[in-house]
């Protein structure tokens, strides 16, 4: 997007032959299989060539690497520059949100960074799709120049103040989506899924406004629209690895079979842990969780949801 929108893009690739394959055939076989890159994109393994002058740094990393990688990285970052974040996760242990471990791994303000969320899975970007996303972010100079370096035919950029619910909704619609993948295995209808979504997205923005995040936030792109995107997409990490969870396949069974991330594996536990450091009620949360790591079958966590006390909506 960013070089399609007139930006100078190099991206820098652990493995010299990913480099070799974008800088050269433009394309990364690996990631977008046949979809051909802008040519104008350049690749290189060399970290520091990557960062030299760059003044707008996009960072998509597993959400559990992140700390580590950025120890290596930081050092390289251009005075001022602004880091993008495009992950969509909680870190294990810390229960932090991206941006934060941005801030205190690469000990920049948090006006540099800059977290883009919102309906965007990668294979249909690649293919032009029209959709929108939120860019949001505390620096309103910051976000207006990304929006603007993002803009394009097929992408509608919004801007938000509201970092913690773009970051809160882009890590537990993964939750939800597992859970979502779990009731399609399961042969569940219309009924039990759009369910799921709305239960889902009212147990995200209680955990999100209890960190402090806009309720509004979760009705747009970044809550709502993302967490349906994903809950319906097949083409979804988490809703296809939460489908094999729910025909039966234990966690290490469907790590094999799925090739890319799928966040709310980890983030499930991070997100429970932070919604009980604050109180806050997350039942479908709970039970992904207890699918995930703890072996419990996903027809008993079903009835588990089903039978707790009724109350007011
Ligand atoms: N793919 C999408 O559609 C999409 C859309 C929006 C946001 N995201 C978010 O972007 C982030 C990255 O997702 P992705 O789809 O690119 O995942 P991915 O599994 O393809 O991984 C991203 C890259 O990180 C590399 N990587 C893996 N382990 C690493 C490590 N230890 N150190 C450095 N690099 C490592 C992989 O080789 C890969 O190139 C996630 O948080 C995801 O939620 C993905
Ligand atoms: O493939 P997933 O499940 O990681 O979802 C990708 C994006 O986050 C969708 O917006």
């Amino acid at each position: 997007m960013l070089a399609e929108a007139g930006s100078d893009v190099t991206i820098w690739a652990r493995r010299e032959v990913v480099a070799a394959e974008i800088r050269d055939r433009h394309v990364n076989e690996g990631a977008l299989p046949s979809v051909k890159l802008p040519k104008e994109i350049t690749a290189t393994s060399d970290l520091a060539a990557a960062l030299d002058g760059s003044s707008l740094i996009a960072i998509a990393v597993p959400s559990q690497t992140l700390r580590g990688n950025l120890a290596e990285w930081a050092g390289h970052f251009a005075p001022g520059s602004t880091l993008i974040s495009l992950m969509k996760g909680i870190e294990l242990g810390t229960t932090k949100r991206m941006s934060q471990v941005i801030v205190e791994t690469a000990r920049v303000d948090a006006d540099r960074v800059v977290v883009v969320s919102g309906p965007n899975l990668a294979p249909e970007i690649a293919a032009e799709q029209p959709a929108a996303t939120v860019v949001a972010g505390t620096d309103p100079d910051r976000c207006r120049a990304v929006q603007q370096a993002i803009a394009l035919p097929y992408i509608r950029p919004y801007t938000s103040e509201d970092v913690i619910g773009c970051e809160m909704g882009g890590a537990v619609k993964n939750v939800i989506a597992l859970a979502y993948g779990m009731t399609i295995a399961m042969g569940m209808g219309d009924n039990t899924r759009a369910s799921l979504i709305t239960r889902g997205l009212a147990e995200t923005a209680r955990l999100g406004v209890a960190l402090g995040a806009d309720p509004l936030t979760f009705a747009g792109l970044a809550g709502l629209g993302d967490l349906v995107a994903t809950c319906s997409s097949p083409l979804s990490r988490n809703r296809t690895f939460g489908e094999q969870l729910g025909r039966g396949r234990s966690l290490e069974e469907a790590q094999v079979a799925a090739r890319q991330t799928a966040e709310g594996v980890k983030s499930c536990l991070a997100i429970r842990d932070l919604a009980r450091t604050v109180g806050v009620e997350m039942p479908i949360t709970e039970q992904v969780e207890r699918v995930c790591h703890e072996g419990a079958d996903p027809r008993v966590a079903v009835k588990m949801l089903m039978g707790r006390e009724i109350k007011p909506e």
